[in-house]
């Protein structure tokens, strides 16, 4: 699930090129057109495979920045929206804030997933609700009409008091409490405030505060997905990812741990180190992780560290991911292209924008998604993921080659089939060529 949230100010120009141009390819989508592919779609890939290198490391690299007085998340000079010189904007400020704000809703999430666990699966209590489309909805991304409605006042109190008990900390994640607890009425007026529609012209950001709803109510992975979009393009994007530690060889550990020790005593959240929160900005050529902040932690950028995606070019050694339920994209076809390509190992298959933090941290190599014909994919569904997987050097596109287009208004219009995002560029000309050849015999 997720909204719009316009801000404040109308858009400034995009000074940069795009990430994507400074590593060889495309500067824009225009710049690809001309090359047809199979049923006369616009193809934006090339004919000929890339080098086998990743498409990693740009000039405009950024580093970290502490200053003794105050902490920065980092200092992105020498290029893309760069700092520093040139008097262009740097965007560290939206960054903090923007990571500041996702720590304390991993907060929120966590306690509210721990209180579903607890509560008895099968007796529909624990919050969980369904949305027309029979998927779930929770306490932790209730709308406004629901929230509302007379039917609502006992579901907006369990909200209001959920969203004090995080305000109430927010100095250990450097933010300032409210003088005073929020009323029912200040919640819905922010909620409310969630009302753009998107588009190619000025500046909004875009949240999933729960995405993954599946595998947030079943106990697995989720997200929480923030990103800022200025007159159609991502400029930054910050993923949560609360159950998804800062190391994979965690993450069996910790399903397994958390499962067994959910059924024999109350969850403690965060009492130990089991998620993490990526970020990046478009045009700075890195991207960054840091642990999730814990019960008695404060946030301290000291501990982010960079991620970067897998240098793993050969097939035989890659893995790909997709999501969990065969209803958002079709297990099938992609088991076809994996047969085709020559990957061997089998799928991750992992709930929400898990799967984009993955990648950008070199977990897995390739994600695909071909979900049926005649669903159109959100914005807020991708917009983090891509700008994070991008800057830690992979590449993202939709099956045609082309860029995801985030400039139409909530849906990513135009998407050519499905969406690949790749480690290298090697890897992802491959995956399109299977594709391409495969389609037409597909039933999607
Ligand atoms: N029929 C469908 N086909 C493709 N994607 C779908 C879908 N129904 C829902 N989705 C999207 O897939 C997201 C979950 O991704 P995944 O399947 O990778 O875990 C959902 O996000 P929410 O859970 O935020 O609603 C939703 O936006
Ligand atoms: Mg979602």
């Amino acid at each position: 699930m997720g909204g719009l949230r316009l801000s404040a100010w109308a858009a400034a120009p995009s000074p940069c090129p795009s990430s994507a141009t400074a590593r060889g390819f495309p500067r824009s989508p225009s710049d690809w057109r001309g090359l047809r592919g199979r049923r006369g779609r616009s193809r934006c890939a090339p004919s000929s495979p890339p080098s086998a290198s990743p498409a990693l490391s740009l000039g405009a690299a950024g580093r970290l920045r502490v200053g003794a007085d105050r902490e920065w998340l980092w200092d992105c000079r020498g290029g893309g929206l760069g700092g520093g010189g040139g008097g262009k904007k740097d965007y560290a400020k939206e960054m903090e804030a923007a990571v500041r704000v996702v720590q304390v809703a991993c907060t929120l999430c966590q306690r509210v997933q721990d209180s579903l666990l607890l509560a008895d699966p099968g007796s529909g209590s624990g919050g969980v609700h369904s949305k027309l489309d029979r998927s779930p909805v929770t306490v932790a991304e209730e709308d406004d009409k629901t929230l509302s409605s007379s039917d609502g006042t006992a579901l907006l109190e369990s909200v209001v008091a959920a969203v004090n008990g995080c305000l109430v900390e927010a100095p250990k994640y450097g933010l300032r409490s409210p003088e005073k607890d929020l009323g029912p009425h200040d919640v819905l007026q922010a909620i409310r405030k969630c009302s753009s529609t998107g588009g190619p012209k000025g500046r909004f950001w875009v949240l999933d505060p729960v995405d993954g709803t599946l595998g947030f109510v079943r106990g697995d992975q989720y997200a929480i997905a923030l990103a800022l979009i200025e007159d159609g393009e991502v400029v930054l994007g910050v993923l949560g990812c609360p159950n998804y530690p800062m190391k994979k060889e965690w993450l069996n550990y910790h399903q397994r741990y958390y499962r067994l020790m959910s059924k024999v005593a109350p969850p403690t959240s965060g009492s130990w180190n089991k998620g993490c929160v990526m970020y990046a900005h478009k045009g700075c050529g890195q991207a960054w992780m840091q642990p999730l902040v814990h019960d008695f932690g404060m946030l301290s950028w000291h501990n982010s560290r960079e991620v970067q995606v897998s240098s793993v070019s050969d097939p035989v050694s890659a893995t790909f991911c997709e999501p969990v339920e065969k209803a958002n994209s079709s297990h099938s076809f992609t088991a076809g292209l994996a047969h085709s390509v020559g990957l061997r190992n089998q799928p991750l298959r992992v709930y929400s924008m898990v799967k984009y933090a993955a990648i950008a941290r070199g977990d897995a190599e390739i994600f695909m998604k071909f979900a049926r014909a005649g669903y159109k994919e959100k914005i807020w569904d991708h917009a983090a993921g891509v700008v994070i997987i991008q800057e830690a050097g992979g590449v993202v596109t939709d099956a045609g080659g082309c860029p995801l287009d985030f400039s139409r208004g909530v849906y990513l219009e135009g998407l050519d089939r499905g969406i690949i995002a790749c480690s290298g560029a090697l890897l992802h000309w491959r995956i399109l060529q299977a594709v391409d050849a495969s389609w037409n015999s597909s039933t999607l």
